[in-house]
């Protein structure tokens, strides 16, 4: 996950009341208050498990955090985030959010890995999130349940527009130039809990519905971002078909879900980092950051 952080922005150190203050205090004290984010890089799964990251345990979620420089503008990349199906409370899976807001970051780009429901799609197409569906939400399962938190945001917020619209059409703009557009699309993205992939009755049921593609991350994710007043931009790529037909044999496996994710790195890169180097030409953004999560 990319996250742009506001130049030479102290750090804050202002308290965080998580749900589980003791992941909360780990991971502000050997990495929040001690990080110089300014032009510095921090690779370190090791000390990261000293804290909870390296319990990421999905292979292709590394569990780094990497701060540095790109053209100018400082950036902290989430090397894989962490999954409700991996039994994290939604406030852990969010938890990184609240940190960024903290450390100045105003712009986050969040990428991953999903199923194609539209049947236009194909394997490979990059698809830029214009909303979101929240399923897991609908049963009680959101990351703004229990007491809310108002230094971060409102009791009740508006989620109409959690993907800026500036930020989509910016990254359209840029994939035009690119020569990508004949695989990248718009659409709404669809979170499930995992970790099960869909039964073709579900997958049937998601695409009346109206969703696009089908993962199991990323909205919680949007949620908190958008609640503390961070501006979103989605990408999602879509690793494999998801079948709505009963006739269709193919099976949908995570080692596909990888190779077609390494597949498409480089074009996700060079995607992102012209987002980076253009940002300013969205006026919201002012002179300042991004952060980019290699979703797998
Ligand atoms: O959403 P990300 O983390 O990109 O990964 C997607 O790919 C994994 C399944 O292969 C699931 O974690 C799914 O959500
Ligand atoms: N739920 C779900 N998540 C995915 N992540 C990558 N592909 C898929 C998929 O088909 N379904």
């Amino acid at each position: 996950m990319l996250v742009q952080e506001k130049r030479n922005r102290p750090l804050q150190n202002r308290a965080i009341i998580p749900a589980e203050p003791h992941y909360a205090a780990g991971f502000r004290a050997k990495h929040i208050s001690s990080a110089k984010i300014q032009g510095y890089i921090y690779i370190s799964s090791h000390s990261l498990g000293s804290v909870g990251l390296s319990l990421c345990q999905i292979p292709g979620h590394e569990g780094c955090l990497v701060f540095g420089q790109i053209k100018g503008k400082s950036c902290v990349f989430m090397q894989g985030r962490f999954h409700l199906y991996e039994g994290y409370s939604l406030c852990k899976v969010t938890f990184p959010m609240r940190i960024f807001k903290l450390m100045g970051v105003e712009t986050i780009v969040v990428t991953n890995a999903s199923g194609g429901l539209c049947q236009d799609f194909k394997v490979g197409d990059i698809m830029v999130i214009k909303d979101h569906i929240n399923l897991p939400g609908f049963a009680g399962q959101h990351p703004l349940c229990g007491p809310n938190d108002e230094r971060f945001g409102i009791r009740f917020p508006c989620m109409s527009d959690a993907y800026s619209k500036d930020l989509r059409k910016l990254v359209l703009d840029i994939t035009a130039e690119l020569g990508y557009s004949n695989f990248v699309r718009e659409g709404v993205y669809c979170m499930v809990s995992g970790p099960n992939f869909e039964t073709i009755a579900e997958a049937r049921m998601l695409h009346i519905l109206g969703s696009d593609s089908v993962g199991m991350s990323t909205v919680p994710e949007v949620t908190v971002a958008k609640h503390c007043g961070l501006r979103v931009l989605g990408l999602s790529l879509i690793t494999n078909k998801v079948s709505l037909d009963y006739s269709r044999e193919e099976k949908v496996n995570h080692e596909e879900v990888l190779q077609i994710s390494k597949m498409r790195a480089e074009m996700l890169q060079n995607v992102l980092l012209t987002f980076i180097a253009r940002s300013h030409q969205v006026e919201t953004i002012n002179n300042s950051n991004c952060i980019y999560s290699n979703a797998v």
